[in-house]
């Protein structure tokens, strides 16, 4: 497996990648084109904020398999193109919040103690105050705009200097503005009119590029402090510039400018704008945690595992993770066989979950099944993250359904497959630690572990059949692990399931379907 690295992220990732065996290249100062020229070499690419991940890039990259943000925001990333071609896309949100919120509070004094202004006049040897007297922040209030990882970290350290606290978050709970002590502010607007510092701490979503504009500027106080360490256009330049010029801002500290890394916003020319290059999550804590968390996922998607982190997949709480892994397995087991046992194009795919399994997050199970059931069939990629599209694009109807009782069985996954003139079905379960049986198939009962290779007989339920197939087996050199039988005895048929130590050939296949009695034999690995 190939990595591409296309900014600089920290030794220790990078060395944690190649002791995995990935082989790596950091090529950080790779232009567009010499990117676009090389991305088709690699399964895996590395990327900071800088580098644009888009369709364009996408179209180079046939082999791209996870594109790793070293960081939080994922705005460089276009996820529909990633989706689609089941490219997983993973960050790392945790790992340099406290270093944003940190750079936020050293904006926020910088600018409110004119500190690089008074550094640089003593640099030039001028022993001189004048002027840039400052505000203290003691009883002052700050509006934060955006109360999660970051809005959080920085409204609880700020309440250490005394400061009010003010958010505007409509998508957090009331809890959440309790816990933290925030009084919440229903309306942008009337934060505006009561903060002194006003900080940004939302993603770039379409929704909050230029929440703060030019109407929110006339709603502010006047003499108001802007802070921006979130994403360039949060707060719209031009506005920004014009709330300056009017004197309803006083003073700004930005980390985050329009068309960077090569910006040339005005902001850059005014004296009482404090800027950094991005410089948010640059601390060797962040990039330590950020760079060996980025690779640990790397190598997960790499090996198709599922990742907690992935941005492309539902969100999985880290303490279901360990639970929801059984049933993944289950869930793509179940969905290999469909293929396997049947040969009818699939309409319509019904989940029932049942039991215990009911109360976790089953959207992802649903995902595992999808792509078990396509897994045998398509010769394009399918992974966790396509799988729903994939579906979709076929013309599957998919449908899950949850009941918290359950007979028999403390947990159990069903999956009903309707086709144009079948109706198919198959259930299992999980049990111990990641224990799973197939415990239906198309109303057959039977307690199965599902091993590698299995073969799957229908027959007439009558003396030795059974017999007669152990012996063709033996004839073929075919070891027997074990045998489950599952009866309809209204019916006078029975299922056998068969697990086998190797693969079984056409040639024993077609043996065993002329035996008599047998109705159908299938090979089945999973
Ligand atoms: N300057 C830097 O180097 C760094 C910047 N960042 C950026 O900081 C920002 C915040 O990151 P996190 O705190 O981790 O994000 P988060 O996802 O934990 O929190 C974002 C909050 O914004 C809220 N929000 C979303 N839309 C909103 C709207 N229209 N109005 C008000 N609130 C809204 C959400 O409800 C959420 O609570 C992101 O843009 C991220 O990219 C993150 C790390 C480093
Ligand atoms: O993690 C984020 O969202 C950041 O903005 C940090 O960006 P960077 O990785 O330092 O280019």
């Amino acid at each position: 497996m190939k990595v591409l690295i296309s900014e600089q992220i920290a030794q220790k990732g990078v060395e944690k990648l190649t002791q995995e065996g990935v082989s790596v290249d950091v090529k950080a100062n790779l232009s567009r084109q010499e990117l676009l020229q090389v991305i088709g070499e690699y399964d895996g690419l590395i990327v900071r904020s800088n580098t644009k991940v888009n369709e364009e890039l996408y179209q180079h990259a046939p082999r791209l398999k996870v594109v790793g943000r070293a960081g939080n925001g994922v705005d460089n990333i276009e996820m529909e193109g990633a989706t689609k071609r089941g490219i997983v896309v993973v960050n790392t949100p945790e790992s340099n919040v406290v270093s944003a919120a940190e750079l936020t509070i050293g904006l926020i004094f910088a600018t409110c103690r004119n500190i690089p202004q008074l550094h640089n006049r003593l640099k030039e040897r001028v022993w001189d105050r004048a002027g840039l007297k400052g505000m203290e922040l003691q009883g002052k209030t700050i509006g934060i705009v955006g109360l999660g990882r970051i809005g959080s970290l920085v409204a609880t350290r700020m309440k250490s200097f005394g400061m009010n606290i003010i958010a505007y978050d409509p998508y957090i709970s009331d809890a959440r503005f309790k816990k933290y002590g925030v009084e919440k502010k229903e309306k942008l607007e009337e934060l505006m009119a009561l903060c002194d510092i006003l900080t940004v701490h939302t993603p770039k979503t379409e929704e909050t590029y230029g929440i703060i504009g030019k109407e929110q500027f006339k709603a502010a106080k006047k003499g108001l402090t802007v802070i921006n360490c979130a994403r360039a256009g949060i707060v719209n330049e031009e506005a920004l510039i014009e709330a300056m010029k009017e004197k309803i801002v006083k003073r700004a500290g930005i980390d985050v400018l329009e068309g960077e890394p090569h910006a040339t916003s005005p902001l850059l020319d005014l004296d009482n704008v404090i800027v950094t290059p991005h410089a948010g999550a640059d601390t060797v804590e962040a990039q330590d945690n950020v760079g060996i968390t980025v690779a640990q996922e790397v190598i997960s998607a790499l090996r198709g595992e599922i990742v907690p982190n992935a941005v492309n997949l539902p969100t999985l709480p880290m303490q279901e993770f360990d639970t929801i892994k059984a049933y993944l397995k289950l869930g793509e087991t179940l969905g290999k066989m469909y293929y396997q046992l049947e040969k009818e194009a699939i309409e319509k795919v019904e989940i029932l979950y049942r039991g215990e399994v009911a109360a976790l997050e089953t959207s992802v199970i649903t995902l595992a099944i999808l792509k078990g059931l396509f897994e045998p069939v398509l010769k394009e990629r399918i992974n966790y993250v396509n799988a729903n599209v994939i579906a979709d694009s076929r013309g599957v109807i998919v449908t899950e359904s949850k009941e918290s009782a359950v007979k028999n069985y403390l947990t159990l996954i069903t999956l009903k497959v309707t086709s144009k003139d079948k109706v198919f079905t198959i259930s299992g379960t999980t049990f111990g630690i990641g224990e799973l049986r197939i415990v239906e198939i198309n109303g057959f009962e039977f307690d199965v572990n599902p091993t590698p290779y299995m073969v799957v007989a229908e027959n007439h339920d009558k003396p030795g059949v059974v017999g007669q197939m152990g012996t063709l087996l033996g004839v073929a050199k075919v070891n027997i692990a074990t045998m489950q039988l599952g009866r309809k005895l209204t019916e006078q048929q029975a299922m056998m399931v068969l697990a086998v130590d190797s693969v079984v050939s056409q040639e024993t296949l077609d043996f065993l379907g002329g035996v008599e009695g047998i109705l159908r034999v299938r090979f089945v690995k999973i």
